[in-house]
């Protein structure tokens, strides 16, 4: 856990000045129980009026001390914990931003997300709680000890023997207590995960008829979590009664000891009323501190999961210093690729070979998890091969510099992912400061103006979560002109024109071979969507089938025959 601390190295003054102003006030919370002692001996018990309102004025003035300096710690944790928190979350995403596809894949969303809040705000909650009371509580716990021997040694003598008593029932009640906090934040992270998919699967859920289902799966886990909180409230519970009972033992003793003491004049009354403050002072402050172990031992939790985030390194590595396509080179070269997601899982990719031109159109078909999406994602760089090399104008794709290789590239993913915001804002995803008119004409060759200019707000028209205000095949279309907004070299459609009708489909294909001045691959499913493609792959169990233009798969391959016979027939019936 104090590994991370390092990310609140820009807070050593107010980390400093925190338990500084806090460990003050507990002086002042220590010399009050003196004053209010010699109040009682000098004051009342003398008539001594004057005595009275010094003493008085003076716990008056320590209490307003002590008060401003607890504000002025408070202020400081403030700071710390929330600079603390915003400097880790940054440092975070930062790390998470330079995961390749295969850390993402490991960690999952979910659990990514959780660490990022809940973890973070977990470890923040520590920090606050290790400034304000890490120094007070067991200064004050032992400052009490120390004082009630100041006061007198043989009463000191009861606070020792209370102590070991107290400090036992405090280690049961962690010792039970810290195991069920651990399972519950375990159930709270599987809970969230549940949440997560309930709310984004909605859809599928109804569609299914799974609601009922997932509602008992849901009262089952909150359920479980409702009885550990339970349980644990229940060992909590022992601890106010123990607590007061060990108190109370005590002040017994302070006053059965102190009362022969008194009668002897050994000890005056306001010191043994001195001596029950200082008690109290030092068995609030072991409560306190065995909250602190709980607090820590959950925000250790936390502090595991963000460390195992940390101490991944992104299996991809950015050390390319190529910026600039070679003119005449083959836009795509793919030199005996094989590819797998893990190094224990089979062949994804196996010995893939082939060339795109400049300003040529790839189609890619193929069965279901033939391996058509993995083989594109390669380009970008989301994966690197395992063995083989790839090529993108010129230069192996390690040897790019990740951004630029990256900004050469527009992907259009199988699912159409749009952002909150408008239509505008959306667009300009694909360039910063793209105008209007670059929207429009980006719009107008994905087949999209039409519906846009039909919106009574236009491009200002704003865009629901994930697009939701859309129909599939709009979002596709309005995901595609944010792609040729940025006037890429390469533009990848994944399976993206699968929600087009024909016709659109036909239209937005004549529209991207005469506007555009770049290389084009194209997955897809449907024939017509790729048949005018000057290389088409046929993918078939992670290998290629077969490679040629349309007509020169008509006549050398068998299983292309098949996929154009079956669509055939599809299409007529
Ligand atoms: N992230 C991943 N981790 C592990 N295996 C994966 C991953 N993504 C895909 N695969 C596996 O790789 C193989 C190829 O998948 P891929 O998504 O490339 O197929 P595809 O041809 O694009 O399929 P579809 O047409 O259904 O989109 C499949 O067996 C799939 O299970």
């Amino acid at each position: 856990m104090f590994q991370l601390l390092r990310y609140a190295r820009n807070y050593r003054k107010e980390i400093t000045l925190g338990p500084f102003f806090k460990f003050l006030e507990a002086v002042f919370e220590l010399i009050l129980p003196l004053f209010m002692a010699r109040l009682v001996d000098e004051g009342i018990a003398l008539h001594d009026q004057k005595k009275v309102i010094e003493m008085a004025l003076s716990m008056l003035g320590l209490s307003i001390i002590g008060l401003i300096c607890a504000l002025t710690c408070q202020y400081y944790a403030s700071i710390a914990s929330q600079g603390f928190g915003t400097v880790l979350r940054n440092r975070l995403m930062e790390k998470i931003n330079r995961f390749s596809h295969n850390e993402l894949n490991h960690f999952g969303t979910d659990t990514l997300i959780t660490r990022m809040t809940n973890d973070i705000n977990q470890m923040q909650n520590a920090l606050a709680m290790l400034i304000r009371l890490v120094v007070r509580a067991p200064f004050l716990s032992i400052g009490s000890v120390i004082m009630a021997f100041y006061i007198d040694w043989q009463m000191g003598i009861i606070f020792l023997v209370l102590l070991p008593i107290f400090c036992l029932v405090l280690f049961l009640i962690i010792h039970y207590s810290v195991p069920l906090y651990k399972k519950i934040q375990q159930k709270l992270d599987q809970l969230n995960q549940l949440v997560t998919q309930n709310l984004s699967g909605v859809r599928v859920i109804r569609a299914f008829a799974r609601t009922k289902t997932e509602t008992a799966h849901f009262t089952e886990e909150t359920e479980e979590i409702s009885r550990l909180n339970q349980k644990v409230a229940n060992i909590s519970a022992l601890l106010s009664p123990s607590t007061t009972l060990i108190m109370n033992a005590g002040v017994v003793a302070l006053l059965y000891f102190g009362g022969f003491k008194v009668n002897l004049g050994h000890l005056e009354q306001g010191q043994i009323l001195a001596l029950i403050n200082y008690m109290n002072q030092m068995l609030l402050a072991l409560i306190v501190v065995s909250n602190l172990v709980i607090l820590f031992t959950r925000a250790a939790a936390s502090a595991n999961r963000i460390n195992e985030v940390f101490a991944t390194d992104p299996s991809l590595i950015d050390t390319g210093t190529i910026h600039q396509v070679i003119e005449h080179a083959p836009l795509v070269a793919f030199d005996h690729v094989d590819f797998r997601y893990t190094k224990k899982s089979g062949l994804a990719l196996q010995d893939i070979s082939f060339t795109l031109e400049k300003n040529k159109i790839l189609g890619i078909t193929g069965a279901t998890g033939s391996g058509k999406s993995t083989l594109i994602n390669l380009i970008p760089r989301f994966y690197d091969p395992f063995a083989g090399a790839i090529h993108f104008a010129g230069s192996n794709v390690k040897d790019w510099a990740l951004d630029d290789l990256r900004s050469a590239i527009a992907l259009v993913p199988q699912t159409a992912v749009l952002f909150s915001g408008t239509i505008r804002e959306n667009l300009q995803w694909g360039k910063q400061d793209a105008s209007d008119a670059e929207c429009w004409a980006a719009l107008a060759t994905a087949q999209a103006s039409e519906f846009v200019e039909h919106l009574p707000n236009g491009l200002g028209t704003p865009i629901l979560e994930n697009g939701k205000n859309f129909s599939g095949g709009q979002r596709q279309r309005l995901t595609i002109a944010r792609a040729l907004i940025r006037k890429p070299k390469l533009l990848i459609l994944d399976d993206s024109l699968s929600a087009l009708d024909y016709q659109t489909d036909l239209e937005l294909r004549q529209a991207l071979k005469q506007e555009l001045d770049c290389g084009v691959i194209i997955i897809s499913q449907r024939l017509r969507s790729i048949q005018s493609a000057e290389t088409i792959l046929l993918m078939d169990n992670g290998k290629i089938s077969a490679q040629g233009s349309h007509e020169e798969l008509l006549n050398t391959s068998e299983l292309y025959q098949e996929l154009v016979a079956s669509q055939a027939e599809s299409e007529a019936s």
